[in-house]
């Protein structure tokens, strides 16, 4: 049987900087190599906030956002192989389709198949699965997890562990991958290394976890909101710094205690002033430094470039650098092993309806993740 459009409940971002509308929207039916998604749960990103504030370049209303989702199967359309309806999934913003240049180069996980539709909030043919009385709703990262029903491409589809929680896993989807993807693919810490860590919302805490799996020998938590020492303690950090508590540049108060700089430093924030303390705190020589946060249009970085001269390394890092489909399963697996947990960054589950208080206590640094559930 032929998959026909239906009717999904999803909170609408009409215009930035507007709190997010509950709306029942049409969802299309997936076209060739498209898969369309119930979706379970999902957790709300500062990424989201990000675009919604209306500083994000490739923010284009109205759409539906969010990009952290865990869900199921629904239809798929035709060509599609790799999934069947009933399989659990989680969107990827990174898909992977293995023939483009950056797939088979084997060193990035950038793949640019569907780049430039993703970017314009369009499936890969140029329109949109999404509309309200025939008025077209533009997708989300190739996500859209804000809604009940979603469609995605195929090739941005990561395959999961049925037994696995989408609750949780969600999480999987961005911000825990990212943070620990960081600390593993792209700056490779090993045992005894000294980390320190801008930032700890959900991307950083996770960074946190991925240093203390590497066996980091020293692992430094900076942020301005204390509240959130307890749980970067909880898991793994070592010292917890907050730069307000000091009458220095926080680079020079690291450089100090770490008898020269540490050896990596993640930014999980988005501020491009602390990018560059994360680099300068970095240890000469060899110290290297990954950016993570996501900065304002037309934002700039600066350093001395004799910072760079005399050894330190500028890096960046966008979904940990993690492959969604060959590599995004088995930290499922991994989670399911126990070698992580998730539920420490759950501090608050409620309705797709409640995003907008979501946003909020994000904003008022009272949450590491929401989780919206979307039978609450
Ligand atoms: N590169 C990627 O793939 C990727 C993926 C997801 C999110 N991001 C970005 O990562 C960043 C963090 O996301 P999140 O969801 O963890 O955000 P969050 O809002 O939950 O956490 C940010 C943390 O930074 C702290 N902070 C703010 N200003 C600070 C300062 N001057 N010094 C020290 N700490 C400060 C806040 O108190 C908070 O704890 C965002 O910019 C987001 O857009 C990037
Ligand atoms: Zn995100
Ligand atoms: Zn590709």
């Amino acid at each position: 049987m032929t998959a026909q459009t239906i009717k999904s409940k999803a909170m609408v971002a009409w215009a930035a900087g507007q709190p997010l509308k509950l709306e029942t929207v049409d969802v299309a039916p997936p076209k060739a190599g498209e898969v369309r998604v119930k979706i379970i749960a999902t957790g709300v990103c500062h990424t989201d906030a990000f675009t919604l504030s209306g500083d994000d370049p490739e923010g284009i209303f109205p759409a539906i956002l969010g990009h952290e989702g865990g869900g199921i199967v629904e239809s798929i359309g035709e060509g599609v192989t790799s999934v069947k309806v009933g399989d659990h999934v989680i969107p990827l913003y990174t898909p992977e389709c293995g023939e483009c240049k950056f797939c088979k180069s084997g060193k990035t996980n950038l793949c640019q198949k569907i780049r430039e539709t993703q970017g314009k909030g369009l499936m890969p043919d140029g329109t949109s699965r999404f509309s309200i009385n025939g008025e077209s709703i533009f997708h989300y990262m190739g996500c859209s997890t804000f809604s009940e029903y979603t469609v995605l491409p195929e090739i941005s589809l990561a395959k999961i562990n049925k037994d696995a929680p989408l609750e949780e896993v969600c999480l999987l989807g961005c911000g825990v991958t990212t943070g620990m993807g960081a600390v593993t693919n792209t700056a490779n810490v090993k045992a005894g290394d000294t980390v320190a860590v801008f930032g700890l919302g959900g991307i950083g805490l996770s960074a946190i976890i991925g240093a203390q799996m590497a066996k980091a020998g020293r692992i430094i938590a900076i942020d301005i909101n204390e509240t959130k020492f307890d749980l970067a303690r909880k898991l793994g950090a070592t010292d917890c710094v907050n730069p307000k508590n000091f009458d220095k540049p926080i680079q020079e108060v690291i450089v100090e205690m770490t008898d020269g700089g540490v050896d990596f430093s993640f930014e999980c924030v988005g501020n491009v002033h602390l990018m560059r303390s994360a680099l300068e705190c970095c240890h000469k020589g060899w110290g290297e430094s990954v950016i993570i946060g996501v900065a304002g249009a037309g934002q700039e970085i600066s350093t001395r470039p004799f910072q760079l001269v005399t050894g330190r390394v500028w890096k960046g890092s966008a979904f940990g650098g993690v492959k969604g489909r060959s590599e995004l399963p088995e930290y499922v697996e991994r989670y399911m092993a126990g070698e992580f947990k998730l539920d420490d960054f759950i501090t608050h589950t409620m309705g797709l309806e409640q995003v907008n208080e979501a946003f909020d206590l994000m904003h008022h640094g009272k949450s590491i993740r929401t989780v919206l559930h979307m039978d609450k």
